[in-house]
């Protein structure tokens, strides 16, 4: 029998990196997986048992050059030296990432040794991790074609994002007590809630289920008055798994605009309202959200010019309008359903041909 090709995955931090990293790892059941990530974050409780998880402290570079700089660089040296050694004393025959600050020693240490490195850049404006360290990639894949035009000179392919395999199942049950035939909205602002938005739809909720319709509200865990509004038709959870049968049983949904979530949307069909996080690094939520307003998939707002009536308004009409369907068969259109399978055969070519 012969030996299981290896292949070291470095994906860490926030359901946008780990999601579409475990479902290329779902593609790859006959490989020998192993983890890199960094000590306390998501993934010590998202990577299952099967892959092994190494952990290395890394953080990412801060906008000033000063005494912290001199830390990090210090940091990365060390962690390209314990990458470089885990690879080559475990034998892997390639590395596949999904950026942040995690990819760079991943990237140099496979570099060093000559290994093939496949890299997966979700968003529209790439990071800057992925524009500093792309150019020493086999290949960089990208989530949204408009990330291509950032990174000249890189060999990039437009794969899509992957989406858990929850996604490529039709008709995923949704275990919550919602009537059938009404119209449910759905919130919920990345891996980690969003504060600012759960403040806002609190406020509208009242209306929009008088005028009949339920809403999910997933709040993340970090918000003080997640359980502040008690209604009928109003359920409240600090994270939901099944957030496929949530999304297609959703006739709105009401989200921040990383590429996760806005790949999911897509592939379910998802008609959206878009409140891109200001601070998200370089704005670039809103360079995604673009791609979904351009693509006439999703309207998208300013969370700074967002006002409850506004909000409470503009769900109100779109529940009424058939401008929601034309929303839904645009956010089709723009999905890449087979994005795992795709990044799994890049993934087989490069490291299988050598
Ligand atoms: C604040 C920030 O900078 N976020 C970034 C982070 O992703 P971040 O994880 O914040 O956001 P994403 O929208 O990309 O992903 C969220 C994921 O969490 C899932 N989910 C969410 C709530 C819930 O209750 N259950 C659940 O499963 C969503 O379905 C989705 O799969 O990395 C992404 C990929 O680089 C970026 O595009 C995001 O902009």
């Amino acid at each position: 029998m012969s030996t299981p090709t290896k292949l070291l995955i470095a994906a860490s931090g926030t359901g946008g990196h780990l999601f579409p990293a475990l479902a290329v790892a779902e593609q790859l059941s006959d490989y020998q997986i192993e983890w890199l990530g960094v000590p306390n974050r998501l993934e010590t409780q998202l990577v299952p048992s099967a892959y092994p998880l190494h952990a290395i402290a890394v953080e990412g570079f801060q906008q000033r050059l000063g005494l912290g700089t001199f830390k990090i660089v210090t940091q990365l040296v060390g962690a390209i030296f314990q990458v470089r050694k885990l690879l080559k004393q475990g034998n892997f025959q390639g590395v596949f990432t999904t950026g942040g600050y995690i990819s760079a020693p991943a990237v140099l240490a496979a570099r060093s040794l000559g290994l093939p490195i496949i890299f997966h850049e979700s968003n529209a404006l790439p990071g800057k991790v992925t524009r500093t360290f792309s150019r020493f990639c086999s290949v960089v894949a990208i989530g949204f074609e408009a990330a291509a035009k950032y990174l000249p000179g890189v060999k990039t392919i437009y794969t899509g994002t992957p989406v858990r395999s929850q996604f490529r199942s039709s008709n995923v049950p949704l275990e919550l007590p919602i009537p059938a035939n009404v119209p449910l909205i759905v919130v919920f602002g990345g891996s980690q809630g969003a504060v600012a938005v759960n403040k806002l739809v609190r406020e509208c909720v009242p209306s929009w289920c008088d005028a009949g319709a339920w809403v999910v509200h997933l709040t993340g865990d970090k918000d003080p008055d997640a359980g502040s509004l008690q209604q009928e038709q109003y359920l409240t959870l600090p994270f939901y798994d099944n957030m496929a049968g949530l999304l297609n049983r959703a006739n709105l949904a009401i989200s921040r605009a990383g590429a996760a979530s806005l790949t999911e949307l897509a592939v379910t069909g998802t008609p959206a309202i878009l409140i891109p996080y200001p601070f998200a690094a370089e704005d670039h939520q809103a360079y995604n959200a673009e791609v979904f307003t351009s693509a006439g998939a999703a309207l998208a707002f300013k969370q700074s010019e967002l006002t409850k009536p506004l909000l409470e308004s503009k769900v109100l009409s779109l529940l009424n309008s058939p401008q929601l369907e034309e929303m839904a068969k645009k956010a089709k259109e723009i999905a890449v359903v087979d994005s795992a399978e795709q990044l799994a055969a890049l993934i087989r070519k490069l490291i299988e041909r050598r």
